[in-house]
């Protein structure tokens, strides 16, 4: 449990300050409670039960005045150590949730497929909300019940001294250490099973991911009773979890009060044999039972701290994962970068499926660089390489001679645009979007990239762009056509100007004059520049100057069109697949 404990106060190291005051508060309003509240009642029992009404009125006032004073005292401390905690608490999971968001962006893309979004969503913001309420616990309790047990055992002693027989009461403490085996052992449950009740909220929180990414196929093929009964699987196997969370939680509560009922039955029959007065056992029954509630809080203190640790494992796992594509120690610049690639002996493999064997291939810089081949050869594979979506399990990529893993990752990325089959805009002005591709862009640059790509028309038009360039475009850019986007992404990437191009064709058909717009566009986008493009239109591979053809994840040929029509019979069947269709 010690170590468990470790692992939060190191979360709270940042902000130490709060959480020693809130905690040094907090033993005050303990000491406060086991020692000065017991000692009130002690005097306050004596005097009613004594029945002497000799007492003069200020030693009246003086008793009654007692309770409020030590309920300020208790408020005050109460209350400060409640905010400052609060405060240590929530700024530690803000600073925890950016440090895995962080994380999160340098993870390499193989991370991601191996991992499901909506458990990801369910790690950054369920598991941290379930710590910050275990970080608050914590900090709230660690000092406090046992400062509450210190100050009443203290009072227990101070009374047996000043008390003939009394100390004989010392024998209810007796279950005090029982109930550390039930504790230890309902936290080890609690701890496993707050586990699997974590990981059955991010499989829910996946599932309502993928159903939301998916609202079209869902309605296209009638899908709602499938998507209703998954989803209503999902919340019972977590309300079992959830369920079993609640057993042992609050299971341990009964079985900590019936051993301290124990304690206490034990107390009041030598209190009686041994004709304890009235008062003091009254004060004595009150300090075993602050005792004995503080130990049970020490008890609901471990199992918040069980759960907490299990939301901590999913946590760490995040910030653990290794950041496979990194800086070299000793980077070389890019200094007027030409843009030749140069791909030797490369091989590459996604954990046990080989997706490029042994690839040689030599881009020119300028060159226009066909990929083609049939479904799953391995284009997207070969030119997801060059910037290092992936690193190469064999062999090395050049560029202008040098080993890409020789430059620091972002400046090799900088010095490529990439343009996907399916252009992905966030949900922000077109304006913002387009300056994504270079975020110092003023916005007359941004607008002569729209205009290079033929965007500008559209954007400028109020009838589909209401704002001009201050248009929103939804989500995922929801609201503008396939070819509108792709004109985006195209402007995007001549605001880069990077000299590498590496570019997916969109394999959907666009009506022809929105298809004359975008080639228009990708023609402006290309020139002058290395460009690798996964071609899916001949019109396109016809103009390249160089076609490698993939079969099988290996580069069965390359050459011009001329010549591979000639002589490669892979892509004669390639062309005429493409011709018929
Ligand atoms: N993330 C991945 N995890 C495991 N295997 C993968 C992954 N991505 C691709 N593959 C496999 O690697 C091989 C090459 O895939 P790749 O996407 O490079 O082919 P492609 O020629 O681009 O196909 P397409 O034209 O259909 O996009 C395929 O067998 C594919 O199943």
């Amino acid at each position: 449990m010690l170590s468990d404990l470790k692992i939060f106060l190191r979360l709270m190291a940042d902000h130490k300050k709060s959480v020693i005051f809130s905690i040094l508060l907090g033993s005050v309003a303990g000491l406060v409670t086991g020692g000065g509240l017991t000692n009130g009642v002690e005097r306050l029992f004596t005097i009613i039960l004594s029945e002497d009404n000799s007492l003069s009125t200020s030693q009246v006032f003086g008793v009654a005045a007692a309770f409020p004073i030590i309920f300020i005292v208790l408020g005050v401390c109460v209350f400060s150590s409640a905010y400052l905690l609060n405060y240590a608490g929530l700024a530690s999971i803000r600073d925890l949730r950016a440090k895995v968001f962080a994380r999160v962006q340098c993870l390499p893309l193989a991370y991601f497929q191996a991992s499901k979004t909506g458990d990801l969503i369910s790690r950054i913001t369920a598991d941290t909300a379930a710590l910050q309420q275990t970080l608050t616990f914590i900090a709230r309790n660690v000092l406090t019940q046992p400062a509450t047990i210190i100050g009443a055992v203290f009072y227990l002693y101070w009374v047996a001294a000043n008390n003939e027989g009394v100390y004989k009461i010392y024998l209810c403490l007796i279950a005090l250490p029982i109930v550390i085996f039930p504790i230890r052992n309902f936290t080890r449950k609690i701890e496993r099973k707050a586990r699997k009740q974590q990981e059955d909220l991010g499989e829910l929180t996946n599932n309502l991911a993928q159903n939301l990414s998916a609202t079209r196929e869902i309605r296209a093929f009638n899908l709602q009773e499938r998507e209703n009964s998954r989803f209503a699987s999902r919340l019972a196997e977590l309300f079992i979890s959830q369920m079993k969370v609640v057993k042992y939680q609050f299971g341990l509560s009964p079985v900590v009060e019936f051993c301290s009922s124990i304690g206490l039955s034990i107390a009041f029959i030598i209190g009686y044999y041994n004709g304890v007065p009235g008062g003091v056992f009254t004060s004595i029954f009150l300090a075993l039972y602050l005792t004995y509630s503080a130990v049970k809080k020490l008890g609901t203190f471990a199992s918040e701290l069980s759960k907490g640790v299990a939301s901590y494992q999913r946590i760490e796992e995040i910030l653990a994962s290794p950041v496979d594509i990194d800086d070299p120690d000793q980077p070389i610049e890019f200094d007027n970068i030409q843009g030749e690639i140069e791909f030797r002996n490369v091989s590459f493999s996604y954990g046990d499926t080989i997706a490029l064997k042994s690839a040689d291939a030599r881009i020119q810089k300028g060159d226009i660089c066909a990929l083609v081949g049939p479904s799953g050869a391995g284009k997207s594979t070969f030119a997801n390489l060059v910037p290092r979506f992936y690193d190469v399990s064999h062999g090395g990529i050049y560029i202008d001679g040098h080993d890409i893993r020789h430059f620091r990752v972002d400046e090799l990325r900088n010095q490529i645009a990439v343009v996907s089959q399916e252009p992905v805009l966030f949900d922000d002005t077109i304006l913002e979007n387009i300056r994504l591709g270079r975020q110092d862009a003023t916005d007359e640059e941004v607008r002569e990239a729209a205009r290079q790509a033929f965007a500008h028309d559209f954007i400028t038009d109020t009838s589909n762009c209401p704002n001009g360039y201050d248009t929103l475009v939804g989500e995922r850019g929801a609201r503008l056509s396939g070819g509108q986007k792709q004109r985006i992404a195209i402007a995007r990437a001549i605001l880069r100007d990077a000299p590498i191009l590496i570019l997916d064709e969109a394999t959907s058909a666009l009506d022809s004059e929105s298809e004359s717009k975008v080639q228009a566009a990708l023609d402006k986008l290309v020139s002058g520049k290395t460009v690798l493009v996964i071609a899916h239109r001949f019109s396109t591979i016809k103009n390249a100057n160089k076609i490698l053809v993939f079969n099988d994840g290996e580069i069965a040929d390359s050459g011009s069109h001329q010549e591979l029509f000639e002589r490669c019979p892979l892509y004669q069947t390639l062309y005429n697949q493409q011709l018929s269709s």
